[in-house]
């Protein structure tokens, strides 16, 4: 496995495994290859027999800002000479039908640890986790594809309208706003921590969760979650093939490069 930026970090506390963005500075936002990494670890999770729990945690004060603009600068310029087909097929579609395809699949319970706002792909994948607590009210969820001349990704075409219902999902996906904490409380989050600072809130985290499982015989909660998933998981590996396939087609006529583009070069921002 190669984590290509040091961005994340991971350690095994049987029987957690425990997944540590680690870049705050550019309020962990990730480049193709991280997201590559992150599946990676997903999958070593899956496979290792101590692990029940993967627990997603964060630094600093958002969670992750989505996929990295200059990443995909990069992506663009080079091999120019290369199909826009072809390279989009390689830098977008099979990278994240990889990650999503790692969430939806993974058969320990997913925890996410929301310190902060989580934009774009990276929310995507905190709606694709089982459970997910909050630092304090100040969290969002926001899935800026409209802006970004994109479509749903990351099985949110699912996801959001089964946890936050339909048209709070049309409201918030149409207009590009923030799904804050009031609309996420009690159908994505089920706990507020009422902290202040990330690394207390995630040894506060990890301190509770050693304590609720201590008792419990672990092969039943991976049974139960096995079940949980019959009837959604054919719809989330359906939704994730037909987004990635829909949004090919943005990413080979331009636009959204064209958008992240202006981000990076902070021509253009979220209204939040
Ligand atoms: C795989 C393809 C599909 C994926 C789709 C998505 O995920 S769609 C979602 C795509 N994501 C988005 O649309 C979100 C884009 N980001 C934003 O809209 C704003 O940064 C903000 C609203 C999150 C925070 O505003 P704020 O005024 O509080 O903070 P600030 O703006 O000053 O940022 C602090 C530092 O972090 C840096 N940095 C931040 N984000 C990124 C990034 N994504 N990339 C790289 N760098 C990023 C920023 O440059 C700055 O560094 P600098 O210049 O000081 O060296």
């Amino acid at each position: 496995m190669d984590n290509y930026s040091g961005k994340i970090e991971y350690r095994i506390e049987a029987p957690f495994f425990i997944i540590k963005l680690s870049d705050p500075g550019r309020l962990n936002s990730l480049a193709g290859n991280d997201y590559l990494y992150l599946a990676q670890l997903l999958e070593k999770a899956d496979e290792d027999d101590c692990v029940y729990f993967t627990v997603l945690q964060s630094s600093g004060r958002f969670f992750s800002s989505g996929a990295d603009y200059l990443s995909i600068g990069k992506a663009q310029e080079t091999n120019k000479s290369e199909p826009e087909l072809n390279k989009w097929l390689s830098n977008f579609v099979s990278r994240n039908v990889y990650v999503t395809d790692m969430f939806t699949r993974h058969r320990k319970i997913l925890i996410c640890c929301l310190n902060g706002p989580a934009i774009g792909l990276s929310a995507a994948l905190c709606a694709l986790c089982d459970i997910v607590y909050s630092m304090n009210e100040n969290v969002y969820l926001l899935f800026p594809f409209a802006s970004l001349g994109l479509v749903t990704e990351g099985a949110t075409s699912v996801t959001l309208p089964l946890k936050l219902g339909n048209n709070a999902t049309y409201q918030a996906l149409m207009f590009n706003e923030p799904i804050k904490y009031d609309k996420l409380k009690g159908s994505v989050i089920t706990k507020n921590y009422g902290l202040n600072d990330t690394e207390k809130f995630n040894t506060a985290v990890m301190d509770e969760l050693r304590q609720k499982t201590n008792h419990l015989y672990l092969p039943s909660i991976l049974g139960i979650k096995k079940l949980l998933m019959i009837n959604i998981r054919d719809q989330l590996e359906r939704a994730n093939a037909v987004e990635v396939n829909d949004a090919l087609k943005c990413w080979v006529k331009g636009e959204p490069q064209k958008r992240f583009k202006e981000l990076s070069l902070k021509q253009r921002k979220h209204k939040l």
